[in-house]
């Protein structure tokens, strides 16, 4: 997951090893996944992309044994769980799937609670944990935790999924094409929601998707995979984007490199910077004063809870008189500090001030991004990508040198 500015809590997630792994159904003439060895880092989210039937979601599976292995093993935290009691496994692997997957029968509540109360915990954590769960997702406890999963649009119930996956504080979190099912608009929303909770929770991920964005937003590595889920690379976004290791790798990045870069910086890692800000609830008079002569051309009205409301400039006072309800332009567009630069670039072009306000978590102006500050930021990304790129190249051409000059000593 995206480096975030700020302390980020310390890892509780744990390291996976698949070593080996194979998958053979019953029936079919070649195996489904055919050797798969791979590291997963304590606290960081991988996410496998790859063709559809490729193997992603049977690799994933075989991690908490959804699926048994045909031969290889997995370790979590150096223990070897090949053979353990799958049930036992379960406990500490999260796992969250596309349309959430949520029991039908049972209350919000109950299917958060499913987990820790198989796992023993007291009926008084068990409640306070629901409701932990819920503020954690961004859900209303008292609003949602007795409604059904009918009861809930699409986002919600993808939200309740991850909270019911994170229930038990399972160490790994294992997320097959979570978010499938939702709309663009929905879908964009949540993964900036899992961004903001993997900050706090430092999981190990692993996420399956096929929509490469995605994968590179939410990614820390990228492990593209191909046919019987054999490793075409598996690297940092910015490597794959920028050195893609071949033909297939780069057709899967397919076109628009630059702009899929921008995918990859958050607004909090720019600079963000400040304007002149005026409440509505401060005296009219002084709203005047500061859009007077000696004063500034515009400024950002904030409501009573801080959030930007309008944009005001000098020329619109003259319509204003003795109240401000006709004066200046709504704010239709803010990003919050997670957004991309790419879903900031969107804001600012639709934006005739070529400026977007940036909010907080609860909505509330932190500051605003402008056009100048976005293409600066950009032309600095690509231009950093491109000498990493040729210094890679460079270390890479020297290896060979290396290796060869070797093998020919080894010869003479
Ligand atoms: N239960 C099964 N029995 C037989 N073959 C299966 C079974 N489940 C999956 N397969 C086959 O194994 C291969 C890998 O499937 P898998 O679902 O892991 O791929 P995937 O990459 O996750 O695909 P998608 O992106 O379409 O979900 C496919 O060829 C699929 O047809």
């Amino acid at each position: 997951m995206p480096e975030a500015t700020g302390e980020p809590s310390e890892t509780s997630g744990a390291t996976i090893r698949l070593e080996g792994l194979t998958k053979r159904y019953p029936g079919t003439p070649t195996p489904a996944v055919e050797n798969v060895s791979m590291e997963i880092r304590a606290g960081e989210t991988v996410i496998f992309v790859g063709p559809s039937g490729c193997g992603k979601s049977t690799t994933l599976k075989m991690i908490n044994r959804l699926i048994e292995p045909t031969s290889g093993r997995i370790r979590i935290n150096g223990e070897d769980v090949t053979d353990i009691d799958p049930v036992r496994l379960r406990r500490q692997v999260g796992y969250a799937i596309q349309s959430s997957g949520l029991f039908p029968h049972m209350t919000v509540a109950q299917n958060i609670a499913l987990v820790p109360k198989m796992v023993g915990w007291s009926k008084a954590q068990v409640a306070s944990r629901v409701e932990e769960m819920l503020d954690l997702v961004g859900l209303e406890a008292r609003e949602f935790a007795g409604r059904y999963p009918r009861q809930l649009s699409g986002g919600q119930q993808q939200r309740v999924g991850v909270a019911r996956a994170l229930a038990a504080d399972p160490p790994v979190l294992l997320m097959d094409e979570p978010f499938g099912a939702v709309d663009p608009i929905t879908r964009d929303h949540l993964q900036d929601e899992l961004i903001r909770l993997q900050h706090e929770l430092r999981k190990t991920i692993v996420f399956v998707t096929h929509d490469f964005d995605e994968a590179i937003k939410l990614g820390d590595r990228i492990a593209v995979l191909r046919e019987r889920s054999h490793i075409a690379q598996f690297d940092s976004p910015e490597a794959i984007l920028t050195n893609p290791a071949d033909e297939f790798v780069s057709g899967f990045v397919g076109a628009g490199a630059a702009l899929k870069r921008l995918n990859l910086t958050r607004v909090r890692d720019v600079g963000v910077v400040d304007f002149p800000t005026a409440s509505v609830e401060e005296p009219l008079q002084r709203i005047f004063d500061l859009l007077g002569p000696n004063g500034t051309n515009e400024l950002l009205l904030l409501d009573r809870h801080r959030r930007p409301y309008k944009w005001l400039r000098r020329g619109d006072l003259s319509r204003a008189r003795e109240s401000l309800a006709r004066a200046g332009s709504p704010v239709t567009h803010h990003v919050s500090r997670d957004a991309t630069l790419r879903d900031a670039l969107e804001a600012v072009l639709t934006d005739s001030g070529g400026r977007v306000a940036v909010t907080g978590r609860r909505g509330e102006y932190t500051g605003v991004v402008d056009m100048k500050t976005l293409m600066n930021s950009v032309h600095e990304l690509l231009e950093e990508d491109r000498m990493e790129a040729v210094e890679h190249q460079h270390d890479l051409a020297e290896e060979r040198e290396r290796q060869a000059q070797a093998a020919q000593e080894g010869l003479s």
